[in-house]
């Protein structure tokens, strides 16, 4: 293919690696690809915590604009920093192959171990993590540790936190496992939907001929089946981004198992969900299971999270 292919990215570290890595798969393939760096509202407000900034895509919006304007031809993001609903005009047109999916804990503190009864302070700004550390670990404090990767680690180092509780994924690309003390459980810590892949976001008036060559290179179709499922999940739930809900698929053969749920703020009230279907039918089995969640307690759980956060 002639083209140059231009690869919209968010600038921090992890995003880089993330474009780069999608460049070189194409590169693999014959596809020249040119990287544009775009700053988002979600890197201009790295003081305000995620919970409060409120609203959907803010790591992804900025990039929307410039898939509509033409500016670029793909947007690359963490498959689960994507908001559930995207605009109509846009689709998700890959997924990377999913590493591990699991939360890891990561500390400079190499004999670090995580005994509930100690007093150790946990890192994280996720509200399903924060959540998930009350409910499973209810003696366990936690901080509000928001940046990237690289600035997080700095305020463990400077005493913010004895750990953080991070995405395995992140950690690999950054070359920092090194500082896993700990591998969580999907069991207990279960993911966010499409947490561990790299997915390619393009406008729907893309050529489809080149849409097609960009999804032969990069796509990963397990991956992709399970993704849709629990994004499926994530948008029948209505949540947005900031809503501690999670979910994790699998593929067996020709079955597609989803293991989904919300867990409330506190921590207190934890609602899972698990069914399988046809490895095709994610769509349906994600919006089964959404209504099965929220119709036991997931409603009450999504309307308190409401009136605390709004
Ligand atoms: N919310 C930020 C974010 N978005 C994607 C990753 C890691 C990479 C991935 O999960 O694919 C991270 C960091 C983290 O959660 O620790």
């Amino acid at each position: 293919m002639e083209r140059i292919i231009k690869i919209g990215t968010r600038g921090s570290k992890l995003a880089l690696w993330q474009a780069n890595f999608i460049a070189d798969k194409l590169k693999t393939q014959g596809i020249q690809s040119q990287l544009v760096t775009i700053e988002t509202t979600g890197d201009k407000m790295l003081h305000k915590s995620i919970a409060k900034l409120g609203s959907k895509g803010v790591f992804t919006e900025e990039l929307e604009i410039q898939l509509h304007s033409g500016a670029i031809d793909i947007a690359v993001h963490s498959a689960k920093d994507l908001q559930a609903q995207l605009p109509s005009d846009l689709e998700i047109i890959a997924f990377t192959e999913r590493e591990k999916v699991n939360d890891v804990l990561v500390s400079f503190n190499k004999y670090f171990t995580f005994d509930e009864s100690q007093k150790v302070v946990l890192g994280t700004s996720s509200t399903r993590r924060i959540a998930m550390i009350r409910h499973y670990f209810p003696k366990v404090k936690t901080v509000d540790a928001r940046g990237n990767l690289q600035t997080r680690m700095r305020k463990m180092e400077e005493g913010l936190c004895d750990a953080l509780v991070l995405a395995y994924a992140g950690v690999h690309r950054m070359e920092m496992e090194n500082y896993i003390v700990q591998h969580l459980s999907t069991e207990t810590f279960t993911p966010a939907a499409g947490q561990g892949s790299i997915a390619i976001e393009a406008s729907t008036s893309l050529d489809r001929e080149v849409k097609q060559i960009i999804r032969e290179a990069i796509n990963h179709y397990p991956t992709e089946y399970q993704i849709i499922a629990e994004r499926a999940y994530l948008k029948h739930l209505q949540g947005g981004c900031s809503v501690p809900a999670f979910a994790l698929a699998e593929v067996n053969g020709d079955q597609l198992k989803l293991h989904c749920g919300i867990i409330s703020l506190n921590g207190r009230d934890i609602i899972r969900e698990e069914a399988a279907m046809d490895k095709d039918e994610g769509e349906k089995l994600g919006e089964i299971l959404a209504k099965r969640v929220l119709e036991n307690g997931g409603e009450k759980i999504l309307n308190d999270i409401k009136k605390q956060i709004g």
